[in-house]
């Protein structure tokens, strides 16, 4: 056999690792509308091959001109690659066409589809039409028909992906109290704005490096936060930002008819400009740095089943006072407006969230901050920001002027329908970035690698863009 990498025209000696291929092919000359038969040419075989953090198609030819030799070859491969586990043979796609600039059936179609018909992966796709449409189908689907679930859309639909597959565990496990690990792996395939969660398991938002690491079934586990009001859930999530986050997403989900890059810009600067700290009474859990690293990873053994609920020692510290913002985040969050990420203490799956508590500071103080999230590192180099790896959060607000009073002067509001109801003064949570309105206390809990996304982590995220409102 003659061996070379590329598309035929680069003849080039290479290697090409067997776990990085997904398909292999037999190649035969075929006259202009041929459907079936033709000589054997040889063995075509699809892999990844990575560029940086971006992973893309190539293909490896084998020339051969015996059927004998070329079927063997194919045979042999073929029984290879069927013994790499975690790769799927059949997903459950969840696509949102009205996410960011309405992409996603495209993304799919063109950058998807075509991977998975090559991997042979069979797909059952459901084209989401409203807010808590993949919720309900993932509540009553038949779950162990499929190897993972796969969505197309940006942070809010993953968000509910990921909330529904930690809650049709708990239903499966008649657990109604206690999280119970996803049962089947998520993939996400970046069709957002931002996309945080893609690009903290990719580096990159590419639907092509998102595909292959499903195709090739790298499975990543991560640890998830349950966020509570009133003893009562309100949703599982990755991240959470009280005080600027939540009123800046606020601002920006009345400007529903801006684009999203203008309603964010706007919102930044519309929320600087009224910059107010939230006075509230914030208590954390220090997360145990026996059995985690800050940056390091877990023993897996030794956290496989354990539950945060139940530590015995628990010795909560409180601190009342004025916070410009408080984010807890049990992922690095990666953007390319963050390439190093918003919460960069904190891995995917160390057991613990990244707790970020910026006290009341001037406004070009607090500028600084922000700044230095998209160009170093040293963001948090600054007197008036305390960060903790922790294992819990509470959060009181104690001011009585909650979001909807101070900015009853607005044009007309037309939020997203907040998943708690207020009955007083409420607030605005960006919790995945989605804007949840509640008026008590919060309580936030670290669950251990509550759920398995297709990739792998990644220090740095590719950047390609930079704000210049700030
Ligand atoms: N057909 C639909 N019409 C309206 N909303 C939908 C539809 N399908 C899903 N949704 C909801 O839209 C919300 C936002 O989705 P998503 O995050 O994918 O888009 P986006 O907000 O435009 O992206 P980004 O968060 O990156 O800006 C999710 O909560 C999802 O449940």
């Amino acid at each position: 056999m003659c061996l070379w990498e590329g598309d035929g025209s680069v003849q080039q000696a290479g290697v090409v690792l067997l776990q990085d291929v997904f398909a292999v092919k037999v190649k035969r000359r075929r006259a202009v509308g041929q459907q079936s038969g033709g000589a054997v040419l040889g063995l075509a075989l699809f892999h990844c091959r990575r560029r940086g953090r971006r992973l893309e198609e190539d293909a490896l030819h084998l020339h051969n001109a015996s059927a004998e030799h070329t079927h063997s070859w194919y045979n042999t491969l073929k029984e290879l690659l069927t013994g790499f586990s975690g790769r799927p043979k059949y997903v459950k796609v969840f696509i949102n066409p009205s996410s960011h600039k309405k992409e996603a059936v495209h993304i799919y179609r063109d950058s998807v589809a075509p991977l998975f018909k090559m991997a042979d992966i069979r797909t059952d796709i459901t084209v989401t039409d409203r807010k808590g449409h993949s919720l309900s189908v993932m509540k009553e689907c038949k779950l162990d028909e499929y190897d993972g679930v796969v969505c197309v859309g940006g942070d809010g639909s993953v968000a509910e992906l990921c909330h529904a597959l930690v809650l049709r565990a708990q239903l499966d496990a008649n657990s109604p109290e206690k999280p119970v690990r996803a049962v089947l792996p998520l993939g996400i395939i970046p069709a957002g704005s931002t996309d945080v969660v893609s690009c903290s398991v990719h580096g990159v938002r590419d639907p092509v490096t998102a595909a292959l690491h499903i195709v090739l079934g790298h499975l990543q586990q991560v640890d998830m936060c349950s966020f509570s009001s009133n003893g009562q859930l309100v949703c599982y999530g990755f991240s959470a930002m009280f005080g600027f986050g939540g009123r800046s997403l606020a601002r920006a989900e009345k400007k529903r008819w801006m684009s999203s890059s203008r309603r964010r810009e706007y919102a930044l600067v519309k929320t600087l400009a009224r910059l107010r700290p939230e006075d509230c009474q914030l208590s954390y859990l220090s997360a145990k740095t026996s059995s985690s690293s800050l940056f390091g990873h877990r023993d897996q053994s030794k956290d496989q089943e354990q539950e945060p609920e139940s530590e015995v020692e628990e010795s909560w510290m409180t601190n009342q006072g004025l916070y410009l913002s408080i984010s807890i985040m049990s992922i690095p969050c990666l953007s390319p407006h963050a390439p190093q990420g918003l919460a960069p203490n904190t891995s995917l799956d160390n057991g613990s969230a990244s707790l970020i508590a910026v006290g009341n500071a001037s406004r070009s103080e607090f500028i600084k901050h922000l700044k230095r999230y998209s160009s170093s590192s040293g963001q948090f180099s600054f007197p008036f920001v305390e960060t903790h790896s922790v294992s819990a959060v509470k959060i009181r607000p104690r001011s009585l002027i909650g979001w909807s009073e101070e900015e009853s002067d607005e044009e007309e509001y037309s939020r997203s329908t907040p998943i708690i109801q207020s009955e007083g003064a409420s607030f605005p949570w960006n919790i995945d970035g989605e804007l949840v309105e509640i008026a008590n206390e919060v309580f936030i809990r670290v669950h251990p690698r509550l759920i398995t996304l297709y990739g792998e982590e990644v220090d740095e995220a590719e950047s390609t863009v930079s704000c210049s409102c700030i």
